[in-house]
């Protein structure tokens, strides 16, 4: 880089870091001045307050004068509020207030323009921007094109300028470091020095090195459904993350952050990427997996979790039956029989009060049917609930000259008489009146819990519509579509209901069993919610998919994922993209695909890609590191030995180290092994764990999403990861690694490790 560039950009970044300390002086005085301001308010608050209580109209002036004083508060508030939340975004520009110039002419002009871009933007008068926000629209030339004609959206449509000059910058606390131009997308150097450095427990944004497939995702409007099919490291994750701070940015006002949710593969993973959107100026998005959407609607039900469903073994018609209830065509079943319902076949249980029917099964059954054909399932449900309120009302009546509630009343003591008043003693014209004022409060209080039954459609039975569905399938969906007998069909049924009696259920029976209830209660899902994203798609069956889209009906969805990890053997994916097809509407569906992993080096990309048949189309971007160490070993001992060497070699050099082992049990055992070693390490148990600095170990079905300098894969031996069933487990385990990668294994190796060219790593043998 010439030296006058570095000069002339280092001048600039001067009067610009200047102006930054100007509006920082600026809005200290002015959170300073609504500090003080605030302070005498409140200080002055009755003083200033025109007291007068003697008259009507006197009160009133005293409570308007009150209100304008809390008012002038409060906007005093806001306004150092603002005022503070400015300083902390300027303190922050100072560090580095952008990251990359670019030098265009807009067509027709006659000038060329320059524009810097940083993370937030910044000017010293209202038209005079010495920064742009990265998510303006004109800052996406910088990520999307190369030298010439560049086209960019604007909200009123296309526009197109001539790019002259792409530049960038690394600057550090105030200090210009380098300076580098670029006429590619964004110049390979400050991407590699991004990747190249260590991973840290939290994921950080990638704003100054976006790549151009990255920012198509990143700032799609257009599309209903948006599917990012990409490889391990290809930075899909990073690319949802930074798309929420643009809409948050581009619907600014219209949307906030609670009406986008994020599904994610597990509680690490939200750990994870939870400091990406603060660091971007923004608040954190909802976030929760699966397991906890469908948890917590049903909270007695113990639901299977992700080593269950991992660990599970199933015989050939159990794998079938799954397949079939994961998928669209069980959705279809489900609402189907859910219409049925509407005619005949609704359970009803009794609502009871004390020890008698208040209203018997046949009773509220007469109710539900006796509305006129044309009624759905929800209004159906709503006029039950009317007509059980009414017959509560008049319940209380006809209970007022009962024993029970005489006796109630003679029996009262003064305080609980004190409490039924509410603490509020009335005068009553006689006895009678008195009476039956306390009767009906007793009786109402009696009655509670039958009112709370009603209300909360404790009236209907979803155990006993749930498995008089999957009883009944046979009579109407023909068992041959999916290949299985009517005696495999009714051995599973058997089986649901033994874990419905224990209060346990898997998870492709919980989205069924949440769907069948919503539906029967008339739900209608969350329409506030206006962004869903879903991560690692292939994890989910079509099933799930279409009860989150029946939750949030007027969501738009980014899906992303990589078909290559699918981590349940059980379940294929390969169908999910053609049952997602018939979900939505294919002219406002889009598919973008990352090919380019982005994450590991070109030695582990190499080599990862060569465990999966189909791993051709993954490209490794051009970052040098060592060979992957495959290590074979005469017995236990040896192994662990390997794993403590490469473990002293990855303190020594700084790398924060990960033993990924494929079940649960084995982790727990490597753990302990390695403690009785002196070694330090923490065993992730469950996805609700926090991650934790330092080395751990973690089972497969866990280390989803995550990344790690080195990753030393456990026992890759021929029994544990077999050829076929679990290409795409150990596929994932070893994409987790950033710049290190071990695999050991005891005695014979497994197929899918065999099978990689012997160039493109480094065997040892122990
Ligand atoms: N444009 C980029 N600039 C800098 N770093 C990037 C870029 N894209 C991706 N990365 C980095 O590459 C790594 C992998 O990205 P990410 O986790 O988003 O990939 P992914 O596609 O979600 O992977 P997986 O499917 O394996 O979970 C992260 O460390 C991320 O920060």
């Amino acid at each position: 880089m010439a030296e006058g560039i570095f000069e002339y950009e280092d001048k600039h970044l001067g009067e610009v870091l200047d102006k930054v300390d100007t509006a920082i002086a600026k809005a200290e005085n002015d959170a300073e001045n609504a500090e003080k301001d605030r302070g005498a308010i409140q200080k002055n608050f009755y003083n200033d307050v025109r007291i007068n209580t003697s008259s009507y109209s006197g009160m009133m002036d005293t409570a308007i004068s009150i209100r304008q004083q809390q008012q002038m508060l409060s906007e005093r508030e806001n306004s150092w509020q603002h005022a503070t939340k400015r300083l902390e975004t300027f303190k922050q520009m100072k560090k580095r207030p952008y990251f990359a110039r670019i030098d265009f002419r807009e067509s027709g002009e006659k000038k060329d323009e320059t524009i810097y871009i940083g993370l937030g933007s910044f000017s010293d008068s209202p038209d005079h921007f010495l920064i742009y926000d990265w998510r303006a629209p004109i800052s996406s030339v910088y990520y999307d094109g190369n030298m010439g004609k560049v086209e960019y959206t604007t909200p009123d449509g296309q526009q197109s300028v001539d790019l002259k000059l792409k530049r960038q910058f690394t600057i550090e606390e105030g200090k210009l470091i380098s300076v580098y131009d670029t006429d590619e997308t964004i110049g390979d150097q400050m991407l590699l020095n991004a990747l190249g450095s260590q991973s840290d427990v939290k994921m950080k944004s990638i704003v100054s090195t976006i790549q151009r497939e990255q920012n198509k995702i990143i700032r799609n409007t257009s599309a209903d459904l948006l599917f990012v099919q990409g490889a391990a490291g290809s930075g899909k994750t990073a690319a949802i993350l930074q798309r929420v701070a643009f809409l948050l940015y581009r619907y600014r006002g219209n949307l906030n952050a609670g009406q986008v949710i994020m599904f994610s593969p597990n509680q690490l993973f939200n750990d994870y990427v939870d400091q990406v959107l603060p660091e971007l100026g923004e608040q954190n998005m909802i976030q929760m997996t699966y397991y906890q959407f469908a948890r917590r609607r049903i909270p007695n039900i113990e639901v299977e979790n992700l080593q269950q469903r991992f660990d599970k073994k199933l015989t050939e018609a159990e794998r079938k039956i799954d397949q079939f209830k994961g998928s669209l065509q069980f959705f279809k079943a489900v609402s189907r029989y859910a219409e049925f319902l509407g005619k005949s076949g609704m359970r009803f249980r009794n609502i009871m009060f004390q020890g008698k029917p208040f209203a018997s099964k046949e009773k509220i059954k007469e109710i539900y049917y006796s509305f006129n054909s044309t009624y759905n399932l929800g209004n159906r449900i709503e006029g039950t609930r009317e007509a059980l309120i009414r017959m509560l009302n008049q319940k209380v009546g006809s209970e007022l000259r009962t024993k029970w509630v005489e006796d109630a009343v003679q029996s009262l003591s003064q305080e609980e008489i004190h409490e039924l008043f509410k603490n509020d003693p009335r005068e009553f014209k006689d006895n009678d009146e008195e009476f039956k004022f306390l009767a009906r409060q007793i009786i109402m209080k009696e009655l509670k819990p039958v009112r709370n039954a009603i209300m909360r459609n404790r009236f209907l039975s979803i155990n006993a519509q749930y498995v008089q569905l999957l009883r009944s399938l046979p009579k109407w969906f023909d068992l041959k579509k999916i290949n299985v007998t009517e005696e495999e069909w009714e051995k599973h049924v058997d089986r649901t209901i033994e874990e419905l009696k224990e209060h346990h259920l898997t998870m492709v029976d919980t989205s069924a069993y949440l769907y069948l209830y919503d539906l029967m209660t008339g739900k209608k899902g969350e329409r506030s919610m206006r962004y869903v994203f879903i991560d690692e798609i292939q994890d989910y069956n079509a099933f799930q998919l279409a009860y989150i889209r029946f939750n949030f009906p007027r969501a738009k969805f980014t899906l992303l994922g990589d078909l290559n990890q699918s981590i349940y053997a059980n379940e294929t994916s390969a169908t999910l993209l053609s049952e997602l097809s018939t979900m939505f509407n294919p002219e406002k569906t889009e598919v973008i695909q990352l090919a380019k992993s982005y994450r590991s080096t070109q030695q582990i990309t190499d080599f990862t890609k060569e465990i999966l048949v189909e791993g051709e189309s993954i490209e490794s971007f051009s970052r040098d590191g060592e060979l992957p160490i495959v290590s074979v070993n005469r017995n236990h001992q040896k192994m662990l030995d390997a794993v403590i060497k490469q473990l002293h070699r990855d303190r020594e050099d700084d790398e924060t180290s990960a033993i990924i082992g494929r079940s649960y049990a084995e982790c727990e055992q490597i753990a302990e092994e390695l403690k009785n070693a002196g070694e330090s390490v923490t065993l992730i148990r469950t996805e609700n764990q926090r991650l934790v600095e330092g080395t751990i170990v973690v089972p497969s079905f866990l280390a989803k999403g995550l990344e790690f300098d080195s990753v030393i894969v456990w026992n890759t031996s021929a029994d544990t990861y077999q050829e076929h069933r679990d290409e795409q487990l150990l596929y994932t385990i070893c994409s987790r690694a950033m710049h290190r990668l071990l695999v050991v294994s005891e005695k014979d190796l497994s197929p899918l490790i065999g099978k990689i060219p012997s160039e493109l790593y480094r065997r040892e043998e122990n």
